[in-house]
């Protein structure tokens, strides 16, 4: 169970954004979509740890994450959190190998056994193996999205929080990774926050998508066995937008 209520605000001189965002589901892949400035990314950041909240609380399978009434706010190392950031971040200088494990170091200390041998079965199941010990700029968007998502799986989260997982990928690459993402949280039993703009995304990984507009939840949709989608489809996107969406499908179909 996901339970998140987050209140906080940011502002610089000349704006001001308040995000008042709550859902909680049972549902193992949560999307939020939304367009451009809706609130998504802050949402994902305060889950994380990464933003200061005013009030609310992030509570996973009953456990407090952040809950400013009991004065509990865990630093986000703690937190169980796996982030998928939307350009990935993964380190230029360090190999493929070394970024997964990143997490499961510090600094002077070598891997545990343990340690190195979940890292060699991300390795493994990412399909990784040719390039564990190359710089990430030499690989493909997609292999680099491979090893970003291993890393943050390689610290066991209860939790992956996905930022546009596939927005910085070819349309055509991006059927195939939605698969594997797919398969991979399956395999490790692990729910998911997804943000996107894509409603492809939506419709093809998750099962409950809250739609988000202007720092708050606007509308949910169950999208369990395919229940939804047409609602999805109807409410979500406006009609030359939903035009334009089947134009490009048949082009790259
Ligand atoms: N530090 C800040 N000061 C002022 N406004 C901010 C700050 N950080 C974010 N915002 C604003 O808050 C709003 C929500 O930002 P957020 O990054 O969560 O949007 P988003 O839904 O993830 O958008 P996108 O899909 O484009 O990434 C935006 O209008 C953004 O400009």
């Amino acid at each position: 169970m996901i339970d998140v209520h987050l209140q906080l605000s940011v502002s610089d001189r000349n704006r001001r954004f308040d995000l008042d965002i709550a859902f909680a589901t049972d549902a193992p892949f949560v999307a939020l979509y939304g367009p451009s400035g809706a609130g998504k990314s802050l949402t994902l950041q305060a889950m994380a740890g990464l933003l200061p909240v005013q009030a609310g609380h992030v509570k996973l399978n009953g456990r407090a994450l952040l809950d400013t009434a009991a004065g509990i706010n865990l630093a986000p190392e703690a937190r169980g959190v796996g982030y998928l950031f939307q350009h990935y971040a993964l380190f230029p200088h360090l190999s493929v190998r070394d970024n997964i494990a990143f997490g499961l170091t510090s600094w002077r200390k070598r891997l545990k056994s343990d340690d190195a041998a979940r890292v060699d079965e991300l390795i493994e199941s990412f399909g990784l193996e040719a390039m564990a010990r190359s710089k990430p700029a030499t690989l493909s968007g997609g292999q680099q999205q491979r090893v970003a998502l291993a890393r943050a799986l390689a610290c066991n989260p209860q939790v992956l929080l996905l930022d546009e997982p596939f927005a910085a990928l070819h349309p055509m690459l991006r059927q195939q990774l939605r698969d594997e993402l797919r398969a991979v949280r399956e395999r490790w039993g692990i729910p998911a926050v997804m943000i996107t703009h894509d409603l492809d995304d939506v419709a093809a990984l998750a099962h409950r998508a809250y739609i988000v507009d202007g720092g708050r939840v606007t509308r949910e949709v169950d999208l369990i066995a395919g229940r939804g989608r047409e609602l999805l489809d109807s409410t979500a996107l406006r009609p030359e937008e939903q035009q334009r969406r089947e134009f490009l499908k048949s082009q790259i179909a």
